[in-house]
């Protein structure tokens, strides 16, 4: 396992996680491992899975607007189909509530839920609700992709230049991680027009999740430091690469399609190039103006 996550007790437990959980059913084409698993659903589909939970204090601060917690706990999901090329289609949503004020409450979780589930073209179709000391929803969705539309997080290719779908950092101080929009569009976009060779989104802050993506890749990534879009009033590169919870898309292309890329998309969105993977090395490293190479600055959030 990759160094700089070895360090990190989440993902020591979630490799713990993937390697239990290994399958050879032949119906599953990806197990646990990626944004979502894929199965084999009819024709010229592929089925989409994933789960997601939020917990208060954890995800958001106790007493926040249910509504937007609600909202969230759909997004994050439509989020993890996009990154996969796909469309989201089915939810089932499980929640832990506690006695407090319950009905107005849970009122107020659900109107989120459901307008966020709507906006996506999610239909919900079941759920459970149990008491909890702490606010706890859990989303189950289903997804489909066409099987020629598929990205996984493992396809990147040396030489690769890697994007970024919109800028990086600041979002709990700024609210947006309870009203990002999940970039289901861009994605439909990018599978459509190019050949994306991999794909994931930013849940853990680029630091992270791009050290996830090479490591699926089996490869580097070399990153300039200049090149990362901030989003306004964030300082430093480490909140830019550590703070989380961007939902922004990042994905690689072979050279002659980034290229393209950019003119393609020109006016209908932007697409921000940040470096290229490599095979002189493992692992993340930043290029700074002078030329230098730094290793990625420890990350900000960590679950345990
Ligand atoms: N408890 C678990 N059991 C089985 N698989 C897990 C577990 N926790 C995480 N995974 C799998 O590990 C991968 C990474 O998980 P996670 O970091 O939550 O992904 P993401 O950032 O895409 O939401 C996913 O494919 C997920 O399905
Ligand atoms: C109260 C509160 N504390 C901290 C955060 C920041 N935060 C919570 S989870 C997280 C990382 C991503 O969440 P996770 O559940 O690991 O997403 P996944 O990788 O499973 O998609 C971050 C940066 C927050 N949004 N709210
Ligand atoms: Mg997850």
């Amino acid at each position: 396992m990759d160094a700089y996550l070895k360090n990190i007790k989440e993902w020591a437990l979630v490799a713990q996680a993937v390697r239990r959980f290994r399958t050879a059913d032949p119906s599953v084409v990806v197990g646990p491992g990626d944004d979502a698993a894929v199965i084999r659903g009819p024709k010229e589909l592929y089925g989409l899975l994933t789960v997601d939970m939020l917990v208060e204090s954890v995800h958001f601060k106790k007493g926040e607007d249910l509504r937007r917690v609600g909202y969230k706990a759909v997004a994050v999901s439509v989020s993890d189909i996009a990154a996969m090329g796909g469309e989201p289609r089915f939810a089932l949503v499980s929640a832990g509530l506690p006695r407090k004020d319950l009905a107005r409450r849970a009122q107020a979780l659900f109107a989120g839920l459901g307008q966020c589930a709507r906006r996506y073209g999610v239909s919900v179709i079941g759920g459970d609700i149990n008491r909890s000391d702490r606010l706890v929803i859990d989303v189950f969705m289903t997804g489909e992709v066409k099987k020629k539309n598929l990205v996984l997080r493992s396809g990147a290719k040396d030489g690769d230049t890697i994007f970024v779908s919109g800028p990086l950092g600041g979002s709990q101080r700024s609210g947006r991680h309870l009203f990002f929009v999940p970039r289901v569009k861009e994605a439909r976009f990018l599978v459509k027009n190019f050949k994306v060779n991999a794909m994931m989104d930013l849940s853990d802050g680029l630091g992270m999740d791009l050290s996830r993506l090479c490591e699926a890749s089996r490869l580097g990534a070399e990153i300039f430091e200049d090149d990362i879009p901030r989003n306004p009033g964030v300082k430093t590169m480490a909140a830019a690469l550590g703070d989380g919870e961007d939902y922004e898309l990042l994905f690689t292309l072979a050279p002659a399609q980034a290229r393209r890329l950019s003119a393609y998309s020109a006016g209908r969105f932007h697409f921000y190039p940040i470096g290229r993977m490599t095979t002189a090395f493992k692992g993340v490293r930043i290029c700074t103006r002078g030329g230098l190479l730094k290793k990625l600055p420890p990350p900000k959030f960590r679950h345990f």
